[in-house]
């Protein structure tokens, strides 16, 4: 937003961690990147109370008490963007229906798409997402956020935007397994072909548009999560198949698709979806099912239409 010309209020919850950040002018979770002069760290929420959006960047499963934040008054109206990536899981809630749930008077708006913060933060070429179901409203929020180096194109199918960027977390697992079984470049191959058409289906079960899971935020992040270990799910399922646990394996590190697995698959369960991939990842990180038995299991599935 700061790139793209806003004056940014960062506010974050931990007054001590504020403080730090507003004397070094960097963030310790995103190293190297000086945060630009028009960013005002504080953890006084009241400074929220005039802003013209409000950006929400926390973990999914934080997402509600963000929100329900003490002190958070913002204007009536004023829009929510919702930037993380996941479903709740102790609700098994889409996250833009946990906001209109909270923030009834707000409207709604989820960011999604491939980018990775430091890149972000370096300048470095961004095309994102922002669906939200007024048009207009999502044009007026997209051009705010666009700049120089960031490209936000809108869209208004917001169930498809926030399901690409909540499932191909869980895909990227299953990818980074792969890669750390050394199982091959054709065995990933599959498999994010194989994850992004349970994606497909997933989404289409829940009223997505098509064209919207083959835009930046499903194949486009589906691509870069599922390909670099700079994705901190990737790398997270690479130390599972290498033979870390699930604790071992997170490294103390953000990984969505952890959190995710389970409630995707209790949501395609729901509406009769097959989900093989979604479900090996959740059996794997459950501890139902190792590694080898899970790539048997998926290899010994019975053949049928690849369109089925
Ligand atoms: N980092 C990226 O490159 C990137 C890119 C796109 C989307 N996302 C999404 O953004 C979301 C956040 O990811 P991240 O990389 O910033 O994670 P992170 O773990 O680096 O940082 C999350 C921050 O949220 C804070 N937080 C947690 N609960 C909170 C609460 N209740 N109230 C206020 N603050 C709270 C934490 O203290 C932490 O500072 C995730 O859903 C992720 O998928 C991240
Ligand atoms: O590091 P990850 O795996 O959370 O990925 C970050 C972003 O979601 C990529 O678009």
């Amino acid at each position: 937003a700061a790139l793209a010309g806003c004056e940014v209020v960062l506010w974050l919850r931990d007054a001590a961690a504020a403080t730090e950040i507003a004397a070094t002018r960097v963030n310790p979770r995103l190293p190297g990147i000086a945060l630009r002069p028009a960013v005002h760290p504080t953890a006084d929420p009241a400074a929220l109370a005039d802003a013209e959006a409000a950006l929400f960047a926390v973990p999914a499963q934080s997402l509600r008490a963000a929100l329900e934040a003490p002190g958070i008054a913002l204007r009536r109206g004023c829009p929510i963007v919702i930037c993380a990536k996941g479903i709740e899981r102790s609700t098994g809630s889409f996250l833009s229906d946990v906001a209109a749930s909270l923030r009834a008077a707000s409207p709604c708006a989820v960011l999604s798409g491939p980018s990775f913060a430091q890149d972000m933060g370096a300048g470095l070429p961004t095309a994102l997402t922002l669906a939200c179901s007024d048009e207009a409203l999502a044009a007026e929020l997209a051009a705010a956020l666009s700049g120089p180096t960031l490209r936000v194109y809108h869209a208004t199918d917001v169930r498809g935007v926030e399901i690409g960027g909540a499932a191909k977390n869980v895909l990227a697992i299953a990818a980074g397994i792969v890669a750390g079984r050394s199982l091959g470049e054709s065995a990933r191959a599959a498999i994010v072909a194989r994850g992004f058409a349970e994606l497909r289906r997933f989404a289409d079960a829940h009223g997505a548009s098509p064209a919207t899971l083959m835009g930046l935020s499903g194949l486009g992040d589906v691509v870069m999560s599922c390909s670099s270990p700079q994705s901190r799910n990737f790398a997270f399922g690479l130390r599972l198949g290498q033979g870390a646990t699930p604790e071992e394996a997170a490294e103390g590190k953000l990984a969505e698709g952890a959190f995710t697995a389970e409630a995707l698959l209790g949501l395609a369960r729901a509406r009769g979806v097959e989900m093989p991939i979604a479900e090996a990842v959740a059996d794997v990180l459950a501890g139902r099912r190792s590694v080898s038995d899970t790539v048997s299991a998926l290899m010994a599935r019975p053949l049928k239409s690849e369109l089925a």
